[in-house]
């Protein structure tokens, strides 16, 4: 039975099924009996603008089971038979876990029925929150909803709810350090303002901004971590008096006045892993005054092709095991190649070096304070090297910087190599192919970086290096090899011994210091900013 209400859009909807059980008890609503049968009423409807589902059997009954279809999903077991997996929260809404409630059909017609029903109003479920309170979740889908899978959103913010995971952000003495200096130093910035700390985590940066004399700061974290934000921040009461925490996402949450100043740390992997840079750009156009500041204020990712032998033998020798041809009888030879492609396409997280860079890095700009979010979506960023030595080129070594720009000092926050090393360590694309380049000789490429759905990015990596020397101009390209990678599926290689010469040859420091790279903005804001790169305090903190 559909039950068409009032107004122009459907309200309600309702359909029959046999029955209703909770998987993890033996409650069930109703099921068919000989002497009597009572089909259970799957009621589809609004509840104060959430697209919700309810099982009942007497509509005035309590004791009915209520399904909030944004967190739901509906998997059919047979062709009478469903499991529909939904989010719960406990009673006191601090802890949610996933519940599942078997659907039983009296015939295929009304499963599929309900299956159909159950797509649409999920799908339609969204709705515009109305009137909410400062500082709580908007109901609405949101910009994330839209563009992240939910079973990487899930595992994401399941991740950093747990403290261990905080804790391993915390102990990284260079980055949270970096911060502190960064905000402690520029207190001019945060005196009686208002602060936004956008994916507050642990709340740690709340806490620096209290303790740099903000008014007021909001904590905007999505995952569980927020209550134990919300722990920290009511143990250290002077400051905590000024922090609200707020539990949700920065795309969905409402806050009660704007900010002077937005604070995060939303740096991946190679700077845009995970794509909160765009969590950090919705928060300004979101919660920013105009021109208000950002901390930090922009980042680069530099960029330069590596020799490594060692490397590449190394992730080339993974795939040997699939060249065996007698594997208890099984010859393994035709995944091989599968096999060298997959370990390839891997990018490769250590921390290396510097000595292997072949060339000064180029930079590429991204300025928090002027990008646009859909500026992230895709970024590709056009190569040339000048080679500085006769060497095998193994692919491109990438790692990036984070400028706070305050009133009193700038300050970076380096993952460069042969810089005190960070959790975040430095990223190595390996090509299948190798290039043979010449002293002087000009290498040329492209790295295209695509954003997926599961919070990362594809990598499309070319590197081709001409003819050199006479008759140069007759040989165009002489060699080109291409990769593709999955950011999201690093090789993270951190058991190798990190062996670093504490003096750099003169060759390294060219290579790798901040001030002598040359920036291949395509973000002209950067520019001004990258002039004085001076206050580059991080030797200086350590
Ligand atoms: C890299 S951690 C930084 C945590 C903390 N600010 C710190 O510096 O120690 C990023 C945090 O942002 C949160 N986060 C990521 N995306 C978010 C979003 N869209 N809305 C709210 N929080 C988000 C994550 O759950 C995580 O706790």
């Amino acid at each position: 039975m559909e039950v068409a209400v009032a107004g122009q859009k459907q309200k309600q909807q309702e359909l029959t099924v046999a029955c209703v059980s909770n998987l993890s008890s033996s409650s069930s609503i109703s099921s068919s009996s000989s002497s009597s049968y009572s089909p259970v009423t799957a009621r589809f409807n609004f509840n104060s603008g959430v697209a919700e589902l309810r099982f009942f059997q007497d509509s005035e009954s309590n004791e009915d089971l209520r399904i909030d279809l944004r967190t739901s999903q509906l998997f059919k077991l047979n062709s009478v038979e469903s499991i529909c997996v939904c989010e719960v929260s406990d009673t006191t809404k601090e802890k949610s876990y996933s519940r599942g409630i078997t659907v039983r059909f009296r015939e295929e017609e009304e499963s599929r029925a309900f299956h159909s029903a159950f797509d649409q109003w999920k799908k339609e479920g969204v709705v515009q929150g109305s009137c909410l309170p400062n500082g709580t979740l908007s109901v609405g889908k949101s910009k994330f909803d839209d563009k992240i899978e939910a079973s990487s959103a899930k595992m994401y913010f399941h991740y950093y709810g747990q403290l261990l995971h905080q804790q391993n952000m915390l102990q990284d003495y260079v980055r949270t350090g970096t911060y502190y200096a960064a905000v402690i130093e520029n207190r001019a910035d945060f005196v009686g303002r208002v602060v936004v700390d956008v994916g507050a985590g642990s709340g740690i940066l709340s806490l620096f901004a209290a303790q740099a004399g903000a008014k007021h700061v909001y904590a905007v974290e999505a995952s569980e971590m927020a209550e134990y934000a919300r722990k920290l921040i009511a143990g250290n009461p002077s400051l905590g008096q000024r922090i609200t925490v707020i539990k949700g996402k920065v795309e969905e949450v409402e806050l009660p006045e704007k900010a002077d100043i937005l604070i995060s740390e939303p740096m991946g992997t190679l700077l845009i892993n995970e794509r909160m840079l765009e969590t950090y750009i919705i928060a300004r156009d979101r919660f920013l005054v105009p021109n208000g500041k950002m901390f930090p204020t922009l980042g680069r990712i530099h960029m330069a092709p590596f020799s490594d032998e060692y490397l590449y033998v190394e992730i080339a020798n993974k795939a040997l095991f699939w060249q065996q041809q007698n594997y208890y009888g099984v010859d393994l030879t035709p995944l091989h190649d599968s096999a060298c492609k997959a370990y390839f396409s891997q990018p490769v997280v250590d921390a290396f070096d510097p000595r292997v860079l072949v060339a000064p890095a180029i930079s590429h700009v991204i300025n928090f304070t002027s990008t646009k979010e859909e500026d992230l979506y895709e970024i590709d960023v056009p190569l040339k090297f000048t080679a500085a030595a006769n060497i095998r080129i193994h692919g491109l070594a990438c790692w990036f910087d984070v400028l706070f720009n305050g009133s009193t000092v700038q300050r970076w926050l380096t993952t460069a190599p042969g810089a005190p090393t960070t959790h975040w360590y430095q990223l190595r694309c390996v090509l299948p192919q190798p290039l043979y380049v010449m002293p002087g000789q000009e290498i040329t490429g492209r790295l295209h970086m695509v954003a997926h759905h599961a919070q990362s990015y594809t990598i499309y990596l070319t590197l081709a290096v001409k003819s050199w020397g006479p008759g140069a101009e007759q040989g165009g390209v002489l060699q080109q090899s291409s990769c593709k990678f999955d950011l999201k599926e690093p090789y993270y290689r951190m058991s190798q011994p990190q062996a670093y010469p504490l003096a750099q040859d003169q060759l390294t420091h060219h290579l790798i210091n901040t001030q002598d790279i040359q920036i291949q903005s395509q973000d002209d804001d950067g520019s001004d900013l990258m002039q004085n790169p001076s206050q580059n305090s991080d030797a200086e903190f350590h």
